[in-house]
């Protein structure tokens, strides 16, 4: 048996694979374009396929060299402001492709497969925290192309015979907490990432989004998860289909929703450092809050997250930018 990883040279597709490493019993193979991935991100035992998940010769050939039983999909575009000025490059990367490669999966037989998507998919919310049976209704194209996904996998699981986890990340933070790995980009856009380069010095300034929302502060509320917990729900994710368990979609956050503001501060405390902040207007495509429901996963799956603590989510992010920023420096 063995796990195709797509996307597992980027940021989170590249804790999966350390996990799968780390729990020692798996062949990794991930395919990856490179577009916003990093082939040293990976431990050398791991082979990478450069190319890209609609190529489906390539995928074919990969899925049966390497007897492929579950595939975790985690390649795609994810910069919500960039989707609502390029729609059709979201749909094309997130829809279009993911079809080509549940087709693919399907037809060679893969019995298992991991979704990424997103709370992207619930849209504004009027109350929080917000159950997997709460009606989807995105509100922008990122959400929308991967709500797309999440129904053409169903569809084709109930015609073709296969097993599914969706996952709904909320928003995903913080770093390998040994320090292998982490978010790399270098363009990244998320309101951590940024903070943390501020922190250090690599930026000017940070802007808030909008300080107008019908918040406890003004500022948006959102449910960071840590990185390594998600990715370990990923792999409990896998043994739960591989011991022959039903197709699941299940939310990813702790159930707990911090402000712009907050996080703000934190990273000003964790790092001892202050920056400047500018107040902005609202970004578009932002819902005021977002925290999960996080029951579902913790009663379907044997999950237990060991990173729950925003102050050592900020410290793993800071010391993995220092550590990048040492790296360009080499
Ligand atoms: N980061 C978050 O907060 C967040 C939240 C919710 C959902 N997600 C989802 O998690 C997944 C991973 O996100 P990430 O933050 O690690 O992003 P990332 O950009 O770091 O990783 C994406 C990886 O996919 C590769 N890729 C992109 N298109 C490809 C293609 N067509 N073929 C092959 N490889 C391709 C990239 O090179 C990169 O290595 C995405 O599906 C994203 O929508 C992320
Ligand atoms: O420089 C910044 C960056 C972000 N923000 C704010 O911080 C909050 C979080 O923004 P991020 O860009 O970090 O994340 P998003 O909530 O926009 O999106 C993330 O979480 C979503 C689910 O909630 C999606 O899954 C998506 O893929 C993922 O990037 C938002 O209110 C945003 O306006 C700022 O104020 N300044």
């Amino acid at each position: 048996m063995a796990v195709l990883v797509t996307g597992g040279a980027g940021y989170i597709g590249s804790h999966m694979v350390l996990a799968l490493v780390d729990a020692g019993h798996e062949e990794v193979v991930v395919l990856d374009d490179l577009s916003t991935g990093f082939d040293w991100a990976l431990p050398p035992e791991v082979r990478l396929v450069v190319g890209d998940v609609s190529d489906q010769a390539l995928v074919t050939e990969t899925i049966l060299r390497h007897r492929i039983d579950a595939i975790a999909h985690f390649a795609a575009k994810i910069v919500v402001p960039d989707s609502v000025t390029d729609p059709l490059g979201y749909y094309l990367a997130n829809t279009v492709k993911t079809r080509a490669l549940i087709e693919t999966a399907a037809r060679t037989g893969v019995k298992h497969f991991i979704f990424s998507s997103t709370a992207a998919v619930y849209g504004e919310p009027e109350t929080v925290p917000v159950p997997e049976t709460l009606a989807t209704n995105p509100i922008n194209p990122y959400g929308r192309s991967k709500l797309m996904s999440e129904w053409m996998l169903a569809d084709a699981a109930a015609a073709h015979g296969f097993t599914y986890v969706v996952l709904r990340y909320f928003n995903v933070a913080g770093a390998d907490p040994r320090g292998r790995t982490g978010q790399s980009t270098p363009n990244a856009t998320h309101l951590i990432k940024v903070a943390t380069q501020a922190a250090l010095g690599q930026r000017t300034h940070l802007e808030v989004f909008g300080t107008d929302y019908p918040t406890r502060d003004g500022s948006c509320l959102r449910d960071y998860i840590q990185v390594s917990d998600l990715a370990e729900a990923h792999m409990v994710a896998l043994n739960h289909l591989r011991s022959g368990g039903d197709s699941l979609t299940l939310n990813c956050g702790y159930g707990r929703g911090y402000s712009v503001l907050e996080v703000i501060e934190v990273v000003k405390r964790i790092s001892g450092r202050d920056f400047e902040v500018r107040l902005s207007p609202r970004r578009p495509g932002d819902p005021a809050q977002i925290v999960a429901g996080a029951d579902r996963i913790r009663s379907e799956l044997d999950w237990t997250p060991k990173h729950d603590d925003l102050d050592a989510i900020v410290a793993q992010a800071l010391a993995w930018e220092d550590s990048l920023a040492k790296r360009n420096r080499r």
